[in-house]
């Protein structure tokens, strides 16, 4: 393993500069490091230093760490140039296993010894990605949410084949670099968090896909009602609270037997054009005329005011 302590790490490297991969860059520039990223898109850096330049504003206001800058970010030609001096890597590509695989065998191949490697991604266990690189040792998944620069929460967790002391390190550098940090004991498909959004995902499409509820419905059932108590408290404790004075143990006497009541009972629906269509159409009127960029605006606005309201402004952790 690497003699650099997550303390000592100053130089990141960003490995896919996508949605996550530039977030996960506008992140660790706010926080003081030195950032090399590398994408092969020929329109990478562009997209980039706008996705970078967006979110600027919102990292100001979180407070940005003593040298922070913009100008530390330098856009490598190759994946080789851009791991060369890193001292730790973040590999943010596309969501294909067999691509992951490939490239994170060719990382393990060009990143200095004993650095380690962690992936994004968002629910391949590591198990089945670390299978071709000559030194799966380091290699650990990082899953973030998006956008990485002001959702605190990164779940980690190694392979079969990961050294524990990579997992601990990267635990450890994720929390200096100011996540909050989620170790993992075991290789849970999907994680923790993904899930459970996956399954309140599944009830949503299904609402659509039946005509049981407009995509305005779904999101308002959740930012109007439980996603106000979930900023702060999570599913668990607010249900035990829905037990008055006895707590969850009355919660459990009392609803437990709803638990195998009809709404759990679904599984997942068929993606097929008529849904997608109406997913797409009803996100679109939602919107009602405003952009992406509009769109990203107004939320990195509302997890700050939730992060303010809630006391967790000093970088985003409880
Ligand atoms: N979008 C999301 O909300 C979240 C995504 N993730 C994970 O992050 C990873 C990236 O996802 P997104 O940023 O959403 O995708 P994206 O499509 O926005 O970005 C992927 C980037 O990877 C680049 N790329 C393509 N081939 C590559 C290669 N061989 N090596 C390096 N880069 C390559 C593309 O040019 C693109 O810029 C995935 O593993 C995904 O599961 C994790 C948490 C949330
Ligand atoms: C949609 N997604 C599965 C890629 C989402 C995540 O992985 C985490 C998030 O940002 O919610």
């Amino acid at each position: 393993m690497t003699t650099t302590t997550p303390e000592e790490v100053r130089r990141v490297a960003c490995i896919g500069a996508g949605v996550i991969g530039g977030g996960w860059v506008a992140h660790f520039l706010a926080r003081g490091y030195d950032v090399t990223a590398w994408d092969p898109a020929p329109d990478a850096e562009v997209k980039l230093r706008r996705l970078v330049d967006a979110a600027w504003p919102a990292l100001i206001e979180l407070g940005l760490a003593d040298g922070a800058s913009r100008d530390r970010l330098t856009v490598a030609a190759t994946l080789e140039e851009a791991v060369a001096d890193a001292q730790f890597v973040q590999e943010s590509a596309p969501e294909k296993l067999e691509l992951k695989r490939d490239l994170l065998a060719d990382l393990d191949a060009a990143t200095p010894a004993g650095v380690v490697i962690a992936s994004s991604t968002s629910g391949y266990p590591m198990t089945d990605m670390q299978t071709t690189a000559a030194t799966p040792g380091r290699l650990v998944v990082g899953h973030p949410f998006n956008p990485p620069y002001l959702i605190p929460l990164v779940e980690v967790v190694g392979g079969e084949r990961t050294d524990a002391e990579a997992v601990a390190w990267a635990s450890r550098f994720y929390d200096v670099a100011g996540k909050s940090v989620i170790t993992m004991r075991s290789e849970v498909p999907g994680f923790i968090a993904n899930r459970l959004q996956e399954a309140l995902w599944r009830e949503a499409l299904h609402m659509v896909a039946n005509g049981e509820a407009t995509v305005q419905e779904i999101d308002d059932s959740i930012t109007e009602g439980p996603g106000l108590r979930w900023a702060f408290m999570g599913p668990m404790l607010t249900f035990a609270l829905a037990g008055g004075e006895g707590g969850m143990a009355h919660m459990l006497d009392h609803f437990g037997p709803s638990l195998k009541s009809p709404w759990t009972r679904l599984e997942a629906p068929e993606l097929d054009k008529k849904l997608y269509d109406a997913v797409v159409a009803g996100c679109d009127e939602e919107a009602n005329g405003r952009t992406i960029a509009d769109l990203v605006a107004e939320r990195d606005q509302g997890v700050i005011d939730v992060l303010r309201a809630t006391g967790r402004l000093n970088g985003g952790k409880k």
